[in-house]
């Protein structure tokens, strides 16, 4: 078989997933799918100047060929990074392809050192991105995927450079028809295939988490949507129910004077309350805790395990940090006022809310600034 073909196959190959990337998901696709749209990129342009440094002046497409596969590399590393989500070394990055360019115009025409040097280089590269997705935390196909392409397309690689530094004088040289050259560029293509097939997933499974989490958190606070507090107490208060002594706490919590600070100081004025309100809801409450925001300027807080003891002190913890934080950050105090019940075996959602309900009422009645509790709470 003719190595140019193949090498014309991989570069075309690149080009036209780097096209049909760009039509369903854009140019500018958010994260690792724009890495890997740069990696595709280099690829194409790699080889493209492999294929001219038979023809045009060798030293510098075959330079500029090897510079474009090593950024390439290291939009493959990138790519994974950023979707596992972790960061890497920007040196790491771009350094090999500035050095391997360098190294290359100073080892040229010697063979043996450049294609050492190459391959290694590059097959180092690669494994990088391998180790980083075969090494991920989380069960994602994609991940084992695109590590078993990039970790074949690695070993290869690194092989053929310590083969043509080691054992030269049995090296096939990179344009001759030699099965482990035929091997190496059908392996690469495959690994394009499915790199390009595993990202796509990645890209795909983080679109949909993130539309998990519009769905379930509020996008003011960040804690959870009506909706979802709903569905997670419900099933916390099957627990309850069975777990007898849980002695869990439902408490409803409503900003006092909210309209006003909205028509005196302004609605963003308004917004950032509610932000600090969730804030410090979150940092008091344990990870036990439900927190969210039931509606307006109203949140509702499910809290397992609170003994009449440690919900005093919680409640007044509350009402001074978010006094406190409102006075710190935006210059005047706010408060809440809130009722309290303890749930009883049995009881629904809807019936502790409704009671909360009517626990909160008689507490803006009696002057604000306070929390009614039912018998049983404290
Ligand atoms: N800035 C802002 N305001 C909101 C938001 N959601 C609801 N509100 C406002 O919250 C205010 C609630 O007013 P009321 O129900 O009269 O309650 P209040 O003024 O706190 O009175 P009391 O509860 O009796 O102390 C209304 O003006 C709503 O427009 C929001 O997301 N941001």
């Amino acid at each position: 078989m003719d190595v140019i073909t193949l090498l014309a196959a991989v570069l075309v190959n690149a080009l036209l997933m780097l096209l049909a990337l760009a039509v369903c998901v854009g140019v500018r696709a958010r994260g690792g799918l724009q890495a890997w749209q740069l990696m595709l990129l280099g690829q194409a342009l790699g080889f493209g100047m492999l294929i001219a440094a038979t023809r045009l002046v060798p030293l510098v497409t075959a330079t500029l060929g090897v510079m474009a596969l090593s950024a390439s590399a290291s939009a493959m590393v990138l790519t994974s990074a950023r979707f596992l989500g972790v960061s890497v070394s920007r040196r790491g990055l771009w350094l090999p392809p500035l050095l391997l360019g360098v190294v290359h115009v100073f080892l040229f025409p010697n063979l043996k050192q450049t294609t050492g040097v190459t391959n290694l280089t590059i097959g180092l590269q690669i494994g990088w991105a391998s180790w980083l997705l075969l090494t991920g935390v989380g069960r994602a196909r994609w991940r084992w995927l695109c590590g078993l392409a990039a970790l074949g397309n690695s070993l290869l690689t690194v092989a053929r450079g310590v083969l043509v530094l080691g054992w030269p004088e049995i090296y096939p040289r990179f344009l001759v028809p030699h099965p482990l050259n035929i091997a190496h560029l059908m392996l690469l293509n495959a690994s394009l295939v499915l790199g390009t097939m595993g990202f796509l997933l990645a890209h795909r499974d983080a679109a949909e988490q993130a539309l998990v989490r519009l769905a379930s958190l509020d996008t003011l606070t960040g804690l959870f949507n009506r909706r979802e507090w709903m569905q997670r107490a419900s099933r916390a208060l099957g627990a309850v129910g069975s777990a007898a002594g849980d002695a869990a706490v439902l408490l409803m919590l409503d900003l006092d004077h909210f309209k006003r600070i909205n028509d005196e100081r302004g609605h963003p004025v308004g917004d950032e309350v509610l932000k600090l309100a969730g804030e410090v809801l979150r940092g008091e409450l344990r990870a036990s805790d439900l927190v969210g925001r039931y509606g307006g300027e109203e949140f509702c807080l499910l809290l397992r395990q609170c003994d009449p003891e440690a919900f005093g002190r919680l409640d007044a913890r509350l009402h001074q940090a978010l006094r406190r934080r409102c006075e710190a950050s935006l210059g005047f105090a706010v408060d809440f006022s809130a009722g309290a019940v303890r749930l009883q075996p049995g009881e629904s959602l809807a019936a502790a809310i409704q009671r909360a309900d009517d626990q909160l009422y008689r507490a803006k009645h009696a002057g604000r600034g306070r929390t009614c509790c039912a018998n049983g709470v404290l």
